[in-house]
């Protein structure tokens, strides 16, 4: 089936990508993941610094979205509490699914497993990271499915929705041809992205379960996760 995009649709993918590729996180800060202890304590520790450097690349990818900066500014901020986890889980997703350099993949996933989380929801986290390794999703359909749950209406203390559903369907409308386009044996490819926007919704709700706990254990966030976080 022929795929045939605008030139709107041309130049919001264009954006996005060079966004997407452009805001990872530094070299020094996922070298680190290589150094060799391995305590509870010590995987506690990196992972707090990978959320937030991961936390400071969202912002700046958020900032790059076409119409974002046009949004009420408080809305822009209960977009990007809103969505934080649900995209940082999306960007380790990609990031144990062999996007890292060899090793750091395994290493990353082994400081996950021993980092304090309980066991119950190390499971559904793992699960999720095997669900997205089994799309196979291109780097286009990863921007944008980021972008999307970014730009989801129905987050906490969002007062114009409508301008938020707005730049979301049109995102959502790109998303939908790329998967045509890079996908055209899976009919039903668009709504399996779709379905992973729900799982991640769950994973947000065990996360604040798991913040609670780290928390009850006298662990220390940086600044910048306390207030996108609200802990603290
Ligand atoms: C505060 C900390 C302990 C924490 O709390 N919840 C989570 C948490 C967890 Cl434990 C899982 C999922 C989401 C969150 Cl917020 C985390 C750890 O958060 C992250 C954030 C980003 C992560 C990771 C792991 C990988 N990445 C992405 C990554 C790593 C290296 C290179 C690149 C790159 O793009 O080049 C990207 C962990």
């Amino acid at each position: 089936k022929k795929v045939s995009f605008t030139k709107e649709q041309q130049a919001l993918m264009k954006v996005i990508i060079d966004a997407y590729n452009k805001h990872q996180i530094p070299q020094d800060v996922a070298k680190k993941l290589l150094q060799d202890k391995y305590s509870t304590e010590e995987n506690f520790l990196l992972l707090t610094e990978m959320a937030t450097s991961q936390v400071q690349v969202l912002v700046e990818f958020t900032k790059n979205i076409p119409g974002f900066l046009s949004l009420d500014r408080e809305d822009q901020i209960a977009l990007l509490k809103g969505s934080a986890v649900e995209a940082m889980f999306l960007r380790s997703a990609q990031a144990l699914n062999k996007k890292m350099p060899i090793g750091h993949t395994e290493v990353l996933e082994e400081r996950i497993r021993k980092s304090g989380i309980s066991e119950e929801f190390i499971k559904p986290m793992f699960n999720f990271y095997k669900s997205i390794g089994e799309l196979h999703m291109v780097l286009e359909e990863q921007a944008l499915l980021t972008t999307i749950t970014i730009l989801t209406p129905d987050r906490p203390y969002v007062k114009d929705q409508p301008a938020v559903e707005r730049l979301q369907e049109t995102a959502l409308d790109l998303l939908r041809k790329m998967c045509v386009l890079h996908h055209p044996q899976e009919p039903q490819y668009f709504a399996r992205l779709l379905g992973r926007l729900t799982e991640l919704r769950t994973l947000s709700h065990y996360h604040a379960e798991m913040l609670a706990s780290w928390r009850v254990n006298d662990h220390k966030f940086t600044p910048l996760l306390c207030e996108i976080w609200d802990v603290q």
